[in-house]
């Protein structure tokens, strides 16, 4: 990305130099580690975060303008482009929810947020090669292992880091640095730091305005997966976001359904007859959820930023959120490779995606749209569970994420073939176009 004077800000994606493989993003908990003051990668991101905080509000590419455009303060154009056109409350946002752009809007977003933290790290010089390597980390809160749990990193208010080894290459005291993760802080707000399920009902302000966070009511929400529009008699409830997420990515191939709860509308969970659950659906409506369930979503138990459009972008871990968001469209776009927005759809696939200016290979600059983005690849970046193998075909590369999305979310979804509770064929049987792995045993023997 770069940002000339008197010109728009120019979102490019990371160069991958010539030759290079294009750079996985993580996935956060592993990535973080349990020991994060080892990792060159975490102390480039702690030191990275917190130096774009520092950058004066004023500034374009300050973080508090750059999540200020997802939400409010609103009614502002970001960078002198066209004005933010969605109504929100009394005021006017940018980013587009309730409809089919929202998956493509938040594309270049987080390509945004990567590359002003690529570029603003400190040691760069020093450890280039991580540096190269380092993309915006995901965080999967569905995947099983995790149980829900927030990774730890974006827990202490402080946090051990690397600093740059010794001139004998040995490993120094790490430095002791307030957590940039942990909350993001205005500087002259009443209601300054960002809260996780920390702002209650009654509770003065003096208590919580500072930032507040609950991460076991964080995990609880997960885990109690409590989806919103959902009927009581619904199997959806009570299963885990795994669950939701192997549904979505296996069975729901149109984009116009995948894609936004405006064109995949939740019912009226009390009104009969009951919509089954792949008529409604869609990768918007998971994200709907998981904001609430990461910031908060009951008064009287707390809510935090991430629950609210307006604020939501404020706290740090939306970036990972999103990301996680941005990888399950990858998945799905492999697994449905022809599917896209329809020819008659509205907004449509070359309605412009505002405020984001990108200059193209013929040197004009204009806005993405959902076309130029639909590729994720051109922007310097992949996914560690999206890496091809050498030699592999579309349709063997196709099949192995399939397996991936199966093997790895479809626990506890009633599938058939659940060997370990002895159950066959207890699945949703209306589903008719999955396909399943089998057994299959080779005998050699001499005659
Ligand atoms: N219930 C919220 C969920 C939510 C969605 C967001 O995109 C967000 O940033 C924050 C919260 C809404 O749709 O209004």
């Amino acid at each position: 990305m770069q940002s000339e004077s008197k010109e728009y800000v120019l979102i490019q994606g990371i160069e991958v130099p010539k030759g290079q493989p294009i750079p996985s993003r993580q996935e956060f908990t592993k990535w973080a580690t349990e020991t994060p003051e080892t990792s060159i990668q975490v102390s480039l991101f702690i030191r990275a975060l917190q130096k774009f905080y520092d950058v004066p509000y004023e500034k374009t590419l300050s973080f508090f303008q750059v999540a200020g455009i997802h939400g409010y303060p609103g009614d502002l154009a970001w960078d002198d482009s066209a004005p933010p056109a969605h109504q929100r409350g009394s005021k006017m946002i940018y980013c587009t929810h309730n409809l089919i752009t929202f998956p493509t809007w938040h594309r270049p977003y987080m390509l945004l947020f990567e590359d002003l933290e690529f570029h603003s790290e400190a040691d760069k010089k020093a450890w280039t090669d991580e540096a190269a390597k380092w993309r915006l980390p995901y965080w999967d809160w569905a995947i099983p292992s995790s149980k829900g749990s927030v990774p730890d990193l974006f827990k202490p208010a402080s946090v051990n880091i690397r600093v740059p080894s010794a001139a004998d290459g040995s490993l120094q005291k790490p430095e002791n640095v307030s957590n940039p993760l942990y909350k993001y802080q205005l500087k002259w707000a009443k209601c300054s730091g960002t809260s996780r399920w920390g702002i209650k009902d009654g509770v003065p302000e003096e208590e919580w305005s500072n930032g507040i966070n609950n991460y076991n009511s964080i995990t609880d929400a997960i885990n109690l997966h409590n989806w919103y529009g959902v009927n009581p008699d619904d199997d959806l409830l009570g299963r885990p976001a795994s669950d939701l997420v192997y549904r979505l990515l296996r069975s729901v191939p149109e984009w116009k359904n995948f894609s936004s709860t405006g064109t995949n509308p939740v019912p009226d969970p009390d009104k009969l007859p009951h919509i089954p659950w792949e008529q409604w659906v869609s990768l918007e409506y998971l994200h709907n959820n998981l904001h609430g369930f990461i910031g908060g979503n009951v008064w009287a138990d707390g809510i935090g930023h991430m629950q609210n459009v307006p604020s939501a972008a404020f706290d740090p871990i939306f970036y990972m959120h999103h990301a996680n968001i941005d990888r399950l469209l990858a998945l799905w776009q492999t697994v449905n490779p022809d599917s896209w927005f329809e020819s008659d759809a509205s907004p449509s696939a070359t309605d412009k995606l505002t405020p984001f200016h990108h200059k193209f290979a013929s040197g004009k600059v204009d806005y993405f749209n959902s076309d130029n983005v639909r590729d994720w690849t051109n922007f310097g970046y992949t996914y560690d569970v999206l890496e091809r193998k050498p030699d592999e075909t579309d349709e063997e590369y196709i099949k192995r994420i399939n397996v991936y999305i199966s093997t790895t979310y479809s626990s506890n979804t009633g599938d058939v073939l659940l060997g370990d509770q002895g159950k066959l064929f207890t699945g949703d049987l209306k589903v008719t176009d999955h396909t399943y792995d089998d057994y299959l045993i080779d005998v050699l023997y001499d005659r």
